[in-house]
């Protein structure tokens, strides 16, 4: 299929505006409850891990040099002069055709430069050993900065902590951490159609979806999602809420009214707040058209679609990234996991637009399949269906059955 190059990169564009908004502060909570937080401080040792040598099987910590050519033929003969206690150092140093008793994690004594492992020894009598296999200095033995060597820079602010990296700060003896907080993140829905989840809509009424899966969205993004419910199609209702809401959040998300109809109020409310900078009104993007980005003072308020399916897409494919910044977090965008697949039938798509593609993932003799899921971004279903999304860029026309696709998965 044709292929042309556009110097425009829209949703480029969009992204290029985020160093406009600043994270919010940071606060110090305790390792344990760091899991997914934004770390806000480098980490540098200032110790070498483990701090000394230790055995990394039970044995004896002997001398390399005493055991070589040692064989169940031709044992080497060593003097038991000690033992090692876990969580002390040894007694004595090792000298040439002594051994120490060691365990695993236990220190190593001065002197010795290897362990054998018990398999490989025999104990004659309290003193005496046999050694069956010759070891080479090193062997099950982790130097005392093998680990992590003091004045290392072993993790970077703005990345996302782990259990991993949860545990190096245990070790580290980091009791608590400084990470940034959490921004919190305002959701408005709009429509005089909508009820509250707990109503039956009447006929011409529908229960009110995006607050929750926006919520929903935002907690996996790193935000706290704080909702408003549900305002009416009223200017003064909106703007009034709007006001509250953004005095009490970090980034506001409206959904509904974002397009062009009569009631379609968001825009108008936006533009009449104060200190208000209309960034974007229109993205050409499917779904998700009419996608509004403004800057209301430092804080970034949306207007994203009303249709259930292009609010979701619109937040996990931009607007999740501005949340990760203002969290923070330098590389919020690698948090998407993305499966190879091959594409189960043609899609048509149009130069000039992005195209994030609802599909299924099917496993099939161990190849995975990208199934597009088709119907109107108005329609749940086909994202309770979706694994992922496929992005069509702008400038591809298409893409064919059988191509290789990236499906980013909807978590
Ligand atoms: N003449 C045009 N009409 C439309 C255009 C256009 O360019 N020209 N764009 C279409 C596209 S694309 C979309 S997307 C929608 C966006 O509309 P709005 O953002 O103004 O949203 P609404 O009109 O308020 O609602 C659209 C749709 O979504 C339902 N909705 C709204 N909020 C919720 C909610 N919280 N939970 C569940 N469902 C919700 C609403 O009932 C409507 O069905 O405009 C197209 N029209
Ligand atoms: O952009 Mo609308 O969001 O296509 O359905």
């Amino acid at each position: 299929m044709t292929k042309e190059f556009f110097t425009a990169t829209p949703v480029k564009q969009v992204f290029d505006r985020i160093v406009e908004f600043v994270p919010v502060g940071t606060e110090k909570v305790p390792t344990a409850e760091t899991c997914g937080r934004i770390l806000a401080t480098d980490v540098v040792a200032q110790t070498h891990l483990p701090g000394f040598a230790r055995s990394t099987m039970d044995g004896y910590a002997v001398r390399a040099a005493a055991t070589f050519g040692a064989s169940e033929s031709s044992p080497a003969y060593l003097e038991i002069t000690d033992t090692v206690q876990m969580g002390m150092a040894a007694q004595a140093p090792v000298g040439n055709g002594q051994a120490a008793g060691i365990a695993t994690g236990g220190m190593l004594p001065e002197g010795a430069d290897a362990v054998v492992m018990l398999e490989h020894a025999a104990k004659l009598d309290e003193t005496a050993l046999e050694v069956y296999k010759s070891v080479a200095p090193g062997a099950n033995v982790v130097a005392a900065d093998e680990d992590v060597a003091a004045g290392q820079k072993m993790l970077a602010a703005g990345s996302r902590i782990r259990p991993q990296e949860m545990g190096l700060m245990a070790a580290l003896g980091m009791e608590t951490i400084r990470v940034f907080k959490k921004p919190v993140i305002g959701i408005i829905s709009t429509g005089d159609e909508l009820v509250e989840i707990g109503q039956t809509p009447v006929p011409g009424q529908i229960r009110d979806v995006n607050t929750y899966s926006l919520a929903g969205t935002v907690g996996q993004a790193g935000g706290i999602a704080r909702t408003y419910g549900i305002v009416a199609d009223r200017f003064d209702a909106l703007r009034s809420t709007c006001t509250r809401a953004l005095s009490e959040t970090d980034m506001l998300l409206i959904s509904g009214g974002s397009s062009v109809g009569t009631r379609d109020l968001t825009l108008e409310v936006i533009e009449s707040l104060p200190d208000s900078q209309i960034l974007f009104h229109g993205i050409p993007i499917r779904p998700g058209k009419p996608t509004i980005l403004a800057k209301i003072g430092q804080k970034a308020l949306w207007g994203l679609p009303g249709q259930i399916a292009s609010a979701m897409v619109v937040f996990d494919r931009i607007v999740a990234r501005f949340v990760g910044h203002i969290s923070g977090n330098a590389l919020s965008y690698r948090q998407h996991d993305r499966i190879t697949a091959e594409l189960t039938r043609n899609l048509s798509s149009v130069q000039g637009r992005t195209d994030y593609v609802r599909a299924r993932i099917v496993e099939d003799q161990g190849r995975f399949y990208a199934e597009p899921i088709p119907g109107p971004s108005g329609l749940i279903r086909t994202l309770v269906e979706a694994d992922g999304l496929i992005e069509i860029d702008m400038n591809t026309e298409g893409l064919e059955k059988g191509e290789t696709v990236f499906v980013t998965l909807l978590r």
